[in-house]
């Protein structure tokens, strides 16, 4: 870090590293606003706002509902360069997407028009990422369980994918004591080496014309600059300059390779009220060749039904959605996406592990129909069920999955809301009614 800032500045950061970071929020841009006051935006993020102090999430409604990710700033310099560059909007990738903070950016960004591939390698983590994707509810996200070697046969396939690396966690220190702990030159090589092996591959994903993003929460050059190097000498890459206003202080840092100059930008504690972070964006040349697809293992989910363009044409009707779906069947279980994205989720089921995709609408038990959670939470119209409007206290009891007493609540199924964002769904049977949220999401620690 010395040499990186020289000794006096060094200090400042030292000292830095030691205060609180502030706390951030995104908004979800296709969700109604939750109820609080936001003063201060975040500059270089059409939706991020800093907070004054840090409430608890895990009891506001809102929060559950997919109102806001909560996600530190320097993170969400991704939507200016999304937006500076103009990137256009088709199948993004997300390699190491987990718990799915860049994700959910992404997600919003690409709206009804983009769909994205939200990958994790661990396991446990993509189950959070599934959980966090359904409750942000655009439905435009497909959740993949691989390592990057198997996206092998998707080269060329992307317009744009993002890699936010494991890495040392230098960026970390102020946050997370234990990342300090964790630090040694060898676990900095050791992840140098790994990220080489993950953007070796990802490097060939991007198709012709698209691009390449790379972060990393960490300082050194090992990790950062060092990859640019590797990236130009692996594939044909052109820069990007990303515009930057002064007053931001994010520092650029210039990287001379034989075959032009590329860019990062690094965010420092001392000087931006965030996370430390480094990231960079590469463009693939129009005339990229891309590599010919090799054979190799085949993922094809076994259990998934596609449902023809007549009965997808019914569903949505009987649904009350406009009429451009196209549905899956899994089990019981309907998924629906945006018809313009089925070619892709044919090909990539041919290839992914696939955790969840689209909205999961519902599922058919002999005849009766059982709204899935999933619909709930998605931006999807649910015109034609019973609401029901709940208090904080109720709402929490609700996330509790625990007993709702309601006076006078019509018979069968209906969307529980709070502030207007629904949360799920509960059904009057007579003489109870039942909790349908998740168990594996409610709320215990209250
Ligand atoms: C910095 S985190 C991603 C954070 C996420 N992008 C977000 O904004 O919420 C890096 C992720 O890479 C995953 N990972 C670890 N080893 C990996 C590997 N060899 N290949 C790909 N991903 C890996 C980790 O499990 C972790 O979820």
């Amino acid at each position: 870090m010395k040499s990186l800032l020289g000794e006096v500045v060094y200090e400042e950061f030292e000292k830095a590293i030691e205060n609180e970071v502030k706390t951030s929020i995104r908004l979800n841009p296709w969700k109604k606003k939750p109820n609080f006051e936001l003063k201060e935006r975040i500059l270089w993020s059409k939706n991020g706002y800093f907070l004054e102090n840090r409430p608890s999430f895990t009891l506001d409604p809102s929060f559950h509902a997919g109102a806001y990710y909560v996600q530190e700033a320097s993170s969400m310099f991704i939507d200016h360069i999304l937006q500076s560059q103009k990137v256009e909007k088709g199948i993004f990738l997300d390699l190491a997407a987990a718990p799915g903070g860049k994700s959910t950016l992404l997600s919003s960004y690409l709206g009804e028009e983009g769909f994205l591939v939200a990958n994790e390698v661990i396991q446990a983590r993509a189950q959070i990422l599934k959980e966090n994707c359904i409750k942000w509810g655009l439905g435009n996200i497909l959740v993949s369980n691989n390592d990057p070697e198997h996206f092998e046969p998707l080269e060329g396939f992307f317009d744009l994918v993002l890699v936010d690396a494991p890495c040392s966690g230098e960026g970390m220190f102020r946050k997370d004591p234990q990342a300090r702990e964790e630090w040694s030159t060898d676990h900095v090589m050791l992840c140098s080496a790994r990220q080489k092996r993950i953007m070796d591959r990802a490097g060939a994903l991007v198709k012709a014309g698209g691009y390449l993003i790379y972060s990393t929460c960490t300082f050194n050059e090992l990790e950062n600059e060092e990859m640019i190097r590797f990236l130009t000498d692996e594939f044909s890459y052109e820069p990007v300059r990303i515009p930057l206003d002064p007053t931001w202080q994010i520092i650029e840092s210039k990287v001379e390779t034989e075959y032009g100059d590329f860019f990062g930008y690094r965010f420092f504690p001392h000087l931006v009220e965030g996370e430390g972070f480094f990231i960079t964006i590469l463009k693939r040349p129009e005339n990229a060749y891309s590599l010919v697809p090799k054979k190799m293992k085949d993922f094809k989910h076994r259990f998934l039904k596609e449902i023809g363009a007549k009965e997808a044409e019914q569903l949505d009707s009987e649904l009350g959605i406009a009429p451009n779906g196209a549905y899956y069947q899994l089990n019981e279980s309907y998924f629906r996406i945006h018809h313009n994205w089925k070619n892709h989720v044919d090909k990539l089921s041919q290839h992914l592990s696939i955790k969840y995709f689209g909205v999961e609408i519902g599922k058919k038990q002999g005849k009766e129909w059982i709204p899935s959670p999933a619909w709930a939470l998605s931006t999807l119209p649910k015109n034609q069920y019973n609401t029901i409007e709940l208090d904080q206290e109720q709402a929490l009891t609700f996330l509790r999955k625990g007993e709702l007493k309601l006076l006078d609540l019509e018979k069968g199924w209906t969307l529980v809301c709070y502030q207007s964002l629904p949360l799920g769904w509960i059904k009057n049977l007579g003489n109870r009614i039942n909790n349908y949220y998740p168990k594996e999401w409610r709320i215990r620690h209250l």
